[in-house]
């Protein structure tokens, strides 16, 4: 591995932690600029994704070794005993390299003392496997299992909590497994536009439109260039095939993506809806990522308009909609795979921030639905104050609508029980998906 893959990884590191930047995003931009390509550049992914995400498990090793708590420890310094860590404790690379070129890097990044440190802590850290080091700092089980989990698994022990909570105790560690294993890249072909026999990689089993890659740049693709293809999580692809393909009785013609930005599932939608004549309509509140769904609903054939505006404040008339998916604001509990950095970032606070705005927006849509018309409601967070909790509360306060039974929607789902007898629960670790929780409701006629 080249040292400047290491470089790039620690710069990478450094702005996640510094400017909040996402690891997915600032990466692509990093490794040109380092000039990184083929095997260096998806050595840089993995030193970066495999650090941010198993950074609670090395921070507890990481204590043990050093002579003073973390937080004493310089930031910069920190983050170079991390991707050392990685190396030595997940990647395989030889100690002596791993140990001489954090040595290195930590210099650089401050000073000759910094290289002294580097140097004593990752020989200790050295000592053991991953394995030996979890036995030694990983609190006991019967301690409590969600500290014990969070160490052993790398989540913030409240994530653990309430994801336990979500698909109990018997699963969660299988869940919490999968959430620290890269996700392949899926495509979705949008119907009309593309057919999946024309996307590389292997069809998907649960959604008719998508395929999984094995690897490669998913913007090489001519399909997904030209935009009659898109990235897309599997249940993602779901989420919208069961807002089109659920039994609607009478008009069929006006469909709304209620929390549209940055417009996958409204790309994936307006298909659906030109095969079938209706139009959409996607609001979003944030003005630039109104701007991504536009540019996502460039090339579709659907007759379509996007609003800048807030869902709580329905922008049409009331019980004009007749299909309205509200993919809802939410913590992204479900969807840790993808995105190294966010269990670190989010808190308990959160959660409780968001189930007002997501009452709300549900309440919104279902206020501009028509009586008999159709409302999907989504998250990507399994955790059940943002899912059930938000479902019932709903139901409880209205008597204008009832739950719908969303299995025969989606047969083809197995296991997917949601938390509310009628509801879906997707799980990447039985589906190889996100955790996709949906709802569906039904406006009451009269
Ligand atoms: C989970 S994301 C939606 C993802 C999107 N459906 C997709 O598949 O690309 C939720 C979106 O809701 C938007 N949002 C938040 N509050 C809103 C509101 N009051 N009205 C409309 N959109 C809102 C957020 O800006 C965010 O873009």
């Amino acid at each position: 591995m080249s040292d400047a893959a290491r470089s790039a990884a620690l710069e990478v590191l450094v702005a996640v932690r510094e400017q909040d930047a996402y690891t997915n995003l600032l990466l692509p931009a990093v490794l040109r600029r380092h000039g990184l390509t083929g095997r260096d550049a998806g050595l840089v992914t993995e030193l970066v994704s495999g650090t941010v995400r198993r950074q609670g498990t090395y921070d507890a090793v990481l204590t043990a070794c050093v002579d003073r708590p973390l937080r004493r420890v310089s930031p910069d310094v920190l983050d170079v005993l991390r991707l050392g860590t990685h190396q030595l404790l997940a990647m395989r690379v030889p100690s002596h390299a791993a140990i001489s070129t954090s040595v290195d890097l930590a210099r650089d990044a401050a000073g000759r003392g910094a290289g002294g440190l580097v140097n004593a802590v990752l020989r200790r850290v050295a000592e053991r496997d991953l394995e030996g080091w979890l036995a030694e700092v990983a609190p006991p089980r019967d301690e409590g299992s969600d500290r014990h989990d969070a160490v052993v698994h790398s989540h913030p022990a409240w994530v653990v909590a309430e994801l336990r909570r979500a698909v109990g105790a018997g699963e969660v560690e299988a869940l919490l497994a999968a959430d620290n294993a890269p996700p392949r890249v899926t495509l979705v072909a949008r119907p009309g536009l593309a057919t999946r026999d024309e996307l590389p990689g292997e069809p998907t089993r649960l959604s008719p439109h998508g395929v999984v890659l094995d690897g490669g740049d998913p913007g090489a693709v001519p399909a997904v260039a030209e935009g009659r293809a898109g990235v897309q999580d599997e249940g993602s692809q779901l989420v919208a095939l069961a807002l089109a393909g659920a039994d609607l009785d009478g008009e069929d013609r006006h469909w709304a993506d209620w929390c549209a930005g940055p417009g996958g599932k409204s790309a994936l939608l307006a298909a659906l809806a030109a095969e079938r004549g209706a139009a959409l309509l996607a609001v979003e509140r944030a003005h630039h990522r109104a701007g991504l769904v536009r540019r996502n609903l460039a090339t579709s054939p659907a007759s379509y308009l996007v609003v800048t505006g807030d869902g709580t404040r329905p922008p049409v008339a009331p019980g004009s909609l007749d299909r309205v998916l509200v993919d809802a604001p939410c913590s992204g509990l479900g969807a840790l795979r993808r995105r190294p950095e966010a269990r670190w970032r989010r808190s308990k606070s959160d959660i409780r921030g968001l189930v007002p705005l997501q009452r709300r927006l549900l309440d919104g849509a279902i206020d501009s639905t028509r009586p008999g018309g159709l409302v999907l409601y989504a998250t990507c967070s399994p955790a059940l104050p943002e899912t059930s909790g938000v479902v019932s509360k709903v139901l409880e306060q209205r008597d204008d609508v009832e739950l719908v039974d969303m299995r025969p929607v989606l047969p083809q789902v197995p296991h997917g029980e949601g938390p509310l007898e009628g509801t879906l629960q997707l799980w990447p670790h039985r589906h190889g998906t996100d955790a996709m929780f949906m709802a569906l409701l039904r406006r009451r006629l009269g």
